[in-house]
């Protein structure tokens, strides 16, 4: 079976990187000039600099080309999927896709299972998620993911196929609980690092680390997910990378909210549209997601991260 990686940016890149140590592997850009540069200079100097690709490894801007292989590892940002899925429906149909984004859709509140389901009725699908920054994986340091898939069998040849030497794969049937880990860590790092940029402490962090994973667990449960996928790589396990670590995007917004400091609004922050969506799921869905819904509004400049921590300390006192 051949893969192919569709989406240039730091965590595609690092999937093929690993990926390629097993065999050729292809890797999509959708810009021409980045796909040249990448061949000639063996090297993805926006996302990975110093980091070199293999030999195994060739980029392409030629989306027919990368869609013959028969898995597909689409690592393109959350919000960016279905219109990447829609643009190429015709290249992408029949071939199983293995989504590697992490979050909610902010207008559907879906997340990466159904909008691949709905884009592309009938596709067999599955999910790539857990603890790894991408520049780890291209290191090749040692790293262990989720990979969900519905579908038991197809997830054991997927589990065979995307496992590399430094990558272990875990597997899972439960999508939903693995796709709500991967998408709700990254509000309660934005959280996390609003804190500490504030010089709120360590423990206030560990307090909003342990009742953020409370709210990410109401909200899966109530989405039909299974409480132990939570406990697991996809949910704490990467929540507790996230939560705690200068690598992680997430984090630097919440740090430089905390700082009050500028940052810079290119870079992928899966977790900000994420937090509107999420909040907008408590309001339908009648349950409390306190800090979520708080990060949402401090990401929006409505708190400042003072008030923010006011409010949140003033709820009406509960058992835990
Ligand atoms: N960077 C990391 O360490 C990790 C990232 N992820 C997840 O991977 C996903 C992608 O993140 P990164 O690669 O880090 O972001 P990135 O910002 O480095 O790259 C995003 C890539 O997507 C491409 N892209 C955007 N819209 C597109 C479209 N419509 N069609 C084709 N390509 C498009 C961009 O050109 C860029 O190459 C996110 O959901 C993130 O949460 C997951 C684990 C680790
Ligand atoms: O998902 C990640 C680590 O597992 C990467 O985190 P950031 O998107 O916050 O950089």
């Amino acid at each position: 079976m051949s893969v192919a990686v569709l989406g240039s940016g730091a965590f595609g890149t690092a999937l093929a990187i690993s990926l390629a140590g097993k065999g050729p592997v292809t890797l999509w850009s959708r810009s021409p000039e980045q796909a040249r540069q990448m061949q000639e200079t063996r090297e993805n100097q926006q996302r990975l600099p110093g980091l070199p690709l293999p030999e195994a490894l060739s980029v392409t801007d030629d989306l027919d080309q990368a869609s013959q292989s028969d898995t597909l590892l689409l690592a393109v940002p959350m919000q960016k999927l279905r219109g990447m899925m829609s643009d190429h429906a015709a290249a992408l149909r029949g071939r199983v896709l293995v989504a590697c984004c992490k979050g909610i859709e902010m207008n559907s509140g879906l997340g990466p299972m159904a909008v691949m389901a709905e884009t592309l009725p009938g596709t067999r699908t599955a999910l790539l998620t857990g603890p790894s920054f991408a520049q780890d994986i291209a290191r090749g340091l040692p790293t262990a993911l989720t990979l969900a898939c519905a579908e038991a069998d197809l997830g054991r040849d997927l589990q065979a196929q995307l496992t590399t030497a430094n990558l272990r794969l875990y597997r899972t049937t439960d999508t939903i609980g693995a796709e709500l880990g991967g998408a709700l860590k990254n509000v309660i790092a934005i959280g996390c690092g609003a804190c500490i940029g504030a010089g709120m402490g360590d423990s206030a962090r560990a307090a909003l680390l342990t009742r953020g994973f409370a709210e990410m667990q109401r909200l899966a449960v109530l989405k039909g997910a299974r409480p132990e996928t939570l406990m697991g790589l996809s949910g704490l396990g990467d929540l507790m990378l996230t939560c705690s670590s200068d690598l992680s995007r997430n984090y630097r917004f919440g740090l430089a909210l905390g700082r009050q400091e500028p940052f810079d609004r290119s870079t992928t922050v899966e977790g900000v549209a994420t937090a509107h969506a999420v909040a907008q799921l408590a309001r339908d869905n009648r349950i409390e997601m306190p800090i979520s819904t708080t990060v949402a509004q401090l990401s929006n400049g409505d708190y400042s991260v003072a008030e923010a921590m006011r409010s949140l300390l003033n709820r009406p006192l509960k058992e835990e």
